[in-house]
């Protein structure tokens, strides 16, 4: 399904967070979000998984405004992996991928034969089959990521949203993750940091500075000497290698500059 924002403004405590924030991800397809630290990433990721309701805009999944659905109907449309995924003392980690079938559940909340297949199935993706009896509490932050991520994936949703999924992961584990995002072409939003990861991942990439969008498009077109300067304050220069990746060089020393003026 195709995730649209429209003309989106976010107050916090009186303070403009998001400014006029327009984006499209279509179906299949996947996009990161990108940006310095405080640029809104988390807000308008909020705003997408319908934890926080804009002043004005709409944000929209397969063409429904998401405050028109039911929240059960909202919850099996878009999953969310966050930051910091919390945690219910004392459940074992295929407890906490059960939760991500709540919204699939009828009246009784029993789980079916098909909610095991898909916790079972999603755990064997994300490679977290062997941790299926710990207590979640128990598990390191790269194995909480996997499971989390697991949790996302047995709710079959429309749309993904990732918010620095990859902090925890050591590097094989990110190409792993990200080649399986990749493979199971859900529609998917993602938040990340690291910028070679964000060229290697993405269809597109949006750039959020100070609340609104710099600029989006395709990756060699969007993260250019240019931008990199601009918004994120380094002096890098991107190329594509022969063989298809798209790679940044970075200089030894930061830019000398505002980094936090608008380009
Ligand atoms: N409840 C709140 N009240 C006031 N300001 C807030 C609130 N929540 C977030 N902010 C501010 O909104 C701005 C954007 O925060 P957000 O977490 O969306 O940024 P981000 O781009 O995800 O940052 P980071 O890369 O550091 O995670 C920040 O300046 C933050 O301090």
């Amino acid at each position: 399904m195709r995730l649209t924002v429209e003309q989106l403004h976010v107050t916090l405590d009186r303070q403009p967070i998001l400014r006029d924030v327009e984006l499209d991800v279509p179906s299949g397809a996947v996009v990161g979000l990108v940006g310095p630290n405080g640029s809104g990433k988390s807000t308008l990721l909020r705003a997408v998984y319908r934890s926080l309701r804009p002043r004005t805009g709409v944000v929209r999944v397969g063409g429904d405004d998401i405050w028109t659905l039911s929240p059960r109907d909202a919850a099996r449309r878009t999953a969310a992996v966050l930051q910091d995924g919390g945690s219910v003392p004392g459940l074992s980690v295929t407890e906490i991928v059960a939760l991500g079938r709540t919204p699939h559940h009828g009246l009784l909340g029993r789980d079916s034969a098909d909610d095991h297949r898909a916790v079972d199935d999603a755990l064997r993706r994300c490679g977290a089959h062997l941790l299926a009896d710990r207590d979640f509490a128990s598990l390191s932050g790269g194995e909480r990521q996997r499971v989390l991520l697991a949790r996302a994936l047995a709710q079959r949703p429309d749309v993904l949203v990732l918010d620095e999924l990859t902090n925890h992961l050591d590097i094989r584990a990110r190409f792993e993750l990200l080649e399986l995002i990749r493979s199971t072409n859900t529609t998917t939003l993602a938040v990340l940091h690291d910028l070679d990861l964000a060229a290697r991942l993405c269809d597109r990439i949006i750039v959020l500075n100070e609340g609104s969008v710099v600029v989006a498009g395709e990756v060699l077109d969007v993260l250019t000497t240019q931008i990199l300067a601009d918004v994120f304050g380094v002096a890098a220069s991107t190329d594509r290698h022969p063989d298809g990746v798209v790679r940044i060089t970075y200089a030894a020393e930061p830019l000398h500059t505002d980094r936090t003026t608008r380009v």
